[in-house]
């Protein structure tokens, strides 16, 4: 039997059980690590979440981040999870700032000092930002992909694919799209096997609401829709700023069905990055048993130590879910 302490935690809502590396054994390998993804991560038979964030403190940089989708697939990059795994690092660390190694960069992580709330927010780096096709990847002959017509996905919409550096494909809709069943049949054909997209794609769906806000939808690969998605939410700004409908080095709200984040998109010396500002809190501290031959778990023990976050945290998703009822006449998208 495996003992497995974990933290669940969220950014936006979109959930996840941070796991330290140093409560798992030496010997624990990468498809061990996927197996207990799947298992714990399901929904129904498992605890629940989007995904596994496996956290070390120290090493070359601050710490790790190590990021796998609850299909068991690792993505490089997962902004709302960098802010839960962010937060850990730096209070582990007890520093003001941190680096924290991902997949495919080394990314800060700071406290932010949020007026309004008392909720720990915390701003991460999202970087580099790729737009060659390749890096996604994407079969295109096109050297980018902006604002294009995608006739084999829509003859209406207009797509832009970018990374950062976990790929995403972008559109900016109408309320009607965001309404509508065109989301989900979109995102499932370029996440399942097509000539376009050989490791599929994270698709979002954006709707400016007014200036300095939108909206933004995000069926996720490797996961299906989820309430937020960080490098989404990021990438999404981006593309709203090439689209003409803001600016850069300007913050943006972006409302997501968990809540909002702000954004800033800077874009000096040639070089684009996001800095992506919003909650990582921790629900609840948790341990479970595992038979990883037999795929079982056992003696779940959930201990609640941070009820009055999460209190505080309802608030301000209410404040989001205000916004989007008034927007879309229904408080989830
Ligand atoms: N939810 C994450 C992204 C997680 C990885 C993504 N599903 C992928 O496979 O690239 C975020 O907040 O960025």
């Amino acid at each position: 039997m495996l003992n497995v302490p974990f933290k669940k935690v969220h950014g936006s809502r979109n959930d996840f059980l941070l796991i330290d590396h140093k409560d798992l054994p030496s010997s624990f390998t990468y498809q061990q690590k996927q197996q207990l993804t799947v298992l714990l991560c399901d929904r129904e038979n498992g605890i629940g979440a989007d995904g596994i964030l496996f956290v070390s403190v120290g090493g070359r940089t601050d710490g790790v981040m190590q990021i796998f989708n609850s299909d068991g697939s690792e993505a490089s990059m997962c902004g709302n999870g960098l802010r839960c795994a962010g937060r850990y690092i730096l209070e582990k660390t007890g520093k003001d700032q941190v680096i924290v190694e991902t997949l495919k960069a080394d990314l800060y992580v700071k406290k932010y000092h949020e007026t309004k709330t008392d909720i720990p927010f915390y701003q991460v780096e999202i970087s580099p930002v790729l737009f060659e096709p390749t890096s996604l990847p994407m079969k295109s002959n096109l050297e980018k992909v902006v604002n294009e017509k995608l006739d084999y996905l829509s003859h209406e919409l207009t797509f832009t694919a970018v990374a950062v550096p976990n790929p995403h494909l972008i559109s900016i809709v109408t309320k009607e799209i965001l309404l509508s069943e065109e989301q989900g049949r979109i995102a499932k054909y370029v996440n399942g096997e097509n000539p376009y997209f050989p490791d599929g794609v994270n698709v979002s769906f954006v709707y400016p609401i007014k200036a300095g806000e939108v909206f933004v939808n995000t069926y996720e690969r490797g996961v299906g829709f989820t309430n937020a998605c960080g490098t989404a939410m990021s990438a999404s700004s981006l593309v709203t700023i090439l689209q003409g409908l803001h600016q850069f080095e300007k913050p943006l709200v972006v409302y997501n069905n968990g809540g909002y984040v702000q954004t800033i998109v800077h874009n000096q010396n040639g070089k684009q990055w996001i800095d992506l500002i919003g909650n990582g809190t921790y629900s609840f501290d948790g341990n479970v048993e595992v038979d990883m031959e037999k795929a079982l778990m056992t003696n779940l023990e959930k201990t609640y130590h941070y009820d009055e976050e999460e209190l505080q945290y309802q608030q301000m998703e209410k404040k989001a879910k205000d916004v989007i009822l008034s927007v879309f006449g229904k408080e989830q998208i």
